[in-house]
């Protein structure tokens, strides 16, 4: 599902920072991190972990897009 980003930033992590957003027709709130690619096999291995989680206490992962141009205006 496709989703849009804000400038509103609403923290920083070790690999990136984290923005206010949005996913879907219905504008749900989401959060989206931009990562500093740093080793994309690290950043895949990332990836499948958390798309298998589900925990209460984890964010659930909904989208990821590799596009070095992208921005959160
Ligand atoms: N779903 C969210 N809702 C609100 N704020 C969030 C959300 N996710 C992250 N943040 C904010 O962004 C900050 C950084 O989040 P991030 O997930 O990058 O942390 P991290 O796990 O410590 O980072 P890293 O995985 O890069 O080491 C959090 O401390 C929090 O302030």
């Amino acid at each position: 599902m496709e989703f849009e980003c804000s400038k509103n930033q609403l923290g920083r992590g070790a690999f990136g920072i984290v923005f206010k957003g949005s996913m879907g027709p219905n504008h749900i709130p989401v959060a989206v991190k931009r990562l500093q690619l740093v080793d994309i096999e690290v950043s895949e291995k990332e990836e499948e972990a958390l798309r298998n989680l589900e925990h209460r206490n984890v964010v659930k992962l909904y989208n990821v897009k590799s596009d070095s141009d992208f921005r959160c205006s």
